[in-house]
């Protein structure tokens, strides 16, 4: 994937990592293809969709970013919500700024409270070299904002003086259709320090094409299925194997039951048909040529495939 060597950076060059947080279905892998300007991370109506960091590279003639997109973060009520907050944690210590990401159509709730909290706490941390230098609350979903304009007021005025008392920039846009992310660059760009290249300049993900296969996979069947199959869904790349007409692709999606292997299957093979025909093209879109995508299903136990799956998608659990 890496395309081109890293070339000197010019004088005044800012480069860094950005840390996209938030509340599950804000909209932190919509802005994150975006940025990038295309597809590096799945998204879909379901809330926690994104079950890893991800990294997506915006690079212009003035800096680069390295966006770190995160699962979402709410209240660890349960041990996958433990697992969730370390790994945010994780990914939020080492970056330059943060981009804590809420759905601005609606006023700021508990669950953005949360992690607002969890994030000024980090900012207070002695280890300074593990900090993000600054924040920025970015309100998204701009083109969903209630028509009436005293509530849009009383919104904008909740996430006002939330930035204000803890001094952070605040940004308002719309990942879906683009308006506002150009300010949001800007602002990004005063954020991030001189810098080196850290990836070429035309690579836009660190992630290897194989593993956004098995995510394009799994973004269909959460599209398609809907509440009917759980996220525990895993899907695993068998083979992949290129040549000059096309890309044949062997994979097996892991469900935990028989019930939730017919849904996938659907009555006559239709719905493995279904997500497979939208994954293929997809797929084809990614790597710019053809693909031959060959599904299959299969049962594993709760307890065999939670584990299995989550380590590796790079989880750590608790023991
Ligand atoms: N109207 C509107 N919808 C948006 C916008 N951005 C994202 N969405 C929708 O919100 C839903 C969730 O988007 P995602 O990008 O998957 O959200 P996420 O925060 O990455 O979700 P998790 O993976 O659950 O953490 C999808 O249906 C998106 O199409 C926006 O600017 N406007």
């Amino acid at each position: 994937m890496y395309s081109s060597p890293i070339p000197v950076a010019p004088d005044g060059f800012r480069s860094g990592f950005v840390a996209i947080i938030g509340r599950p279905n804000v909209g932190k892998s919509t802005l994150m293809n975006a940025l990038v300007g295309q597809k590096v991370a799945i998204t879909s109506p379901v809330a926690q969709t994104t079950r890893n960091r991800l990294r997506g590279i915006l690079t212009t003639d003035a800096a680069q970013f390295i966006f770190v997109d995160t699962p979402g973060i709410h209240k660890p009520h349960h041990e996958l919500g433990k697992v969730l907050v370390s790994n945010a944690r994780g990914a939020v210590q080492s970056v330059d700024v943060v981009l804590l990401v809420v759905d601005g159509s609606v006023p700021l709730g508990r669950g953005d409270q949360f992690i607002a909290d969890f994030v000024a706490d980090l900012l207070r941390s002695p280890q300074k070299d593990q900090t993000p230098r600054s924040v920025i609350l970015g309100l998204n979903k701009l083109d969903q904002q209630p028509s009436d304009p005293q509530e849009q007021g009383a919104i904008a005025a909740s996430y006002q003086a939330l930035a204000q008392e803890q001094g952070w920039g605040l940004v308002s846009f719309s990942a879906l259709t683009g308006a506002g992310t150009e300010e949001l660059l800007t602002q990004l760009t005063q954020r991030l320090e001189t810098g080196p290249y850290y990836y070429p300049p035309d690579l836009v993900t660190d992630q290897p094409e194989r593993f956004i296969m098995g995510e394009l996979i799994r973004e269909q069947i959460l599209l398609l299925t809907r509440q009917e199959v759980p996220h525990s869904v895993a899907v695993v790349m068998d083979r992949v194997e290129e040549s000059p007409q096309r890309t044949y692709v062997l994979a097996t999606v892991y469900v935990e039951r028989d019930s939730q292997k017919g849904i996938v299957i659907g009555k006559r093979g239709q719905m493995l048909k279904q997500i497979g025909s939208a994954a293929r093209l997809q797929m084809q879109k990614l790597i710019d040529g053809k693909v031959h995508l060959e599904l299959f299903v299969k049962v594993q136990p709760k307890w065999r495939q939670s584990r299995h799956s989550l380590e590796d998608l790079g989880y750590r659990l608790e023991k």
